[in-house]
């Protein structure tokens, strides 16, 4: 059983704050300043160049591939780190179109996260070969997987609701159907147990900055199955993905197996601080996440339903069908965050109406919920939302 207090102390978290926005990025594991300290100090500074060998910053995009691996149910070997998610969803697209050449059709959502959509046009225009991009709702994804789609681009959980595909069966109907899958877990990894294996995913990718802990920018992942790790082609042929990158060929070859996903040169710094994030994970049970999420889930959803009539659930209610987030609907959610988070809950809103609450188990607990859902009530009963201070729109929201 996972001990939930002793991960807790291993987050920095400002005094007074309930942080309910892992979600989007993780806090701080107390072990990173020190390992990028390290990193910078002893390994960039003494080792110079020789880092690259010495202190294996060039393995360890595939060091920490497979501890992810871990966490999202894929064999060793079959991940590996690098660039952002947006980059890694291309590469998996371009390799998944490339092996359905006689189909046009990308399956998506209006659930998924805009950047995977937007990639997925760039690609289209990149390719020129008339591909579309059919985005349906999120419950008609099982009935639009035709012969006609070459592959599905989905997250599996939705980054406004928190709804969840059934990610083995829709696997199971794409695959039945000719097509090839790509699973989107940037909130999913850390947030609930995947098995990339078990579904017999295609491709997968995801982000470690959110529930993973690894800092803002840290590197995305991706994850090839083994079965097409020779075949898949990759679309971004940078050096680190050649066969050999310092023969310095010429021509690209591509890489043995996942290798060929990688692209350029690793975010060294970056890596450090999410090698102490993944550090924390070592001990912990996948299963043990869910349940506890789900408890404190559940038990937001109670308190702020009694306290606050004028917020509507827009998750999924049973909790099973959603991950690790909570959104609540309401007219004036923009302000009502603001207000939320003046008075130390920190959690987001997504337009056009909704308050968005994550429940990471690592470092949030059953008092941490009652207290968010008190500090809720109080904006919400005393109309603090109306003050124009919490009308003003920042960049980033
Ligand atoms: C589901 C999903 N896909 C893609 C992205 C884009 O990730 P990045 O900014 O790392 O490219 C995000 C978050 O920003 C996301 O939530
Ligand atoms: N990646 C982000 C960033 O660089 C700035 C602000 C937010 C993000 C996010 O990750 C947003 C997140 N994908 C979401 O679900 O809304």
């Amino acid at each position: 059983m996972t001990d939930f207090a002793s991960t807790k102390a291993l987050f920095h978290l400002p005094e007074g704050v309930i942080y309910l926005d892992g979600n989007s990025l993780g806090p701080l594991p107390r072990a990173a300043a020190a390992r990028v300290q390290h990193r910078v100090q002893e390994e960039w500074g003494e080792l110079l160049i020789t880092g690259w060998n010495k202190a294996g910053w060039m393995a360890e995009p595939g060091v920490l591939g497979n501890r992810i691996g871990r966490l999202i149910g894929a064999e060793p070997g079959h991940v590996v780190l690098g660039d952002t998610l947006s980059i890694k969803v291309y590469q998996a697209l371009a390799a998944a179109l490339e092996m359905r050449p006689e189909r046009r059709v990308i399956l998506s959502d209006s659930g998924n996260f805009p950047s995977d959509l937007y990639m997925a046009e760039g690609l289209i225009k990149a390719l020129g070969r008339g591909h579309e991009l059919r985005v349906v709702a999120p419950q008609e994804v099982a009935g639009a997987i035709t012969d006609e789609v070459a592959v599905t681009l989905l997250t599996e959980v939705d980054y406004r609701t928190g709804r969840l595909h059934d990610m083995a069966e829709i696997t199971r109907r794409a695959q039945d159907a000719g097509a090839l899958t790509i699973w989107d877990l940037a909130h999913s990894a850390g947030a609930l147990p995947v098995d990339l294996v078990g579904c017999g995913a295609d491709f997968a990718v995801g982000c470690t900055y959110k529930y993973l802990n690894g800092g803002p920018g840290a590197p995305a992942f991706i994850y090839v199955a083994p079965r097409h790790a020779t075949c898949a082609a990759p679309a971004l042929s940078g050096w680190l993905g050649h066969a050999a990158p310092f023969a310095f060929e010429a021509a690209y070859r591509p890489g043995e197996g996942i290798e060929r996903m990688r692209v350029g040169t690793p975010p060294v710094l970056a890596m450090a601080a999410l090698e102490a994030a993944l550090d924390i994970w070592e001990g912990v049970d996948l299963t043990d996440i869910r349940a506890q999420s789900i408890a404190l889930g559940e038990m937001f959803i109670a308190e702020v339903e009694v306290r606050c009539p004028m917020l509507t659930l827009a998750s999924p209610r049973d909790p099973s069908a959603r991950g690790s987030q909570v959104s609540f609907q309401f007219e004036h959610g923009y302000a009502a965050m603001q207000a939320l988070i003046a008075q130390g809950v920190i959690g987001d809103f997504r337009a056009p109406d909704l308050m968005r609450f994550g429940f990471a188990p690592l470092y949030i607990d059953t008092e941490d919920v009652k207290e968010a859902a008190r500090r809720l009530a109080h904006v919400m009963q005393n109309r603090l939302w109306g003050d124009p201070v919490y009308q003003a729109r920042a960049t980033v929201t």
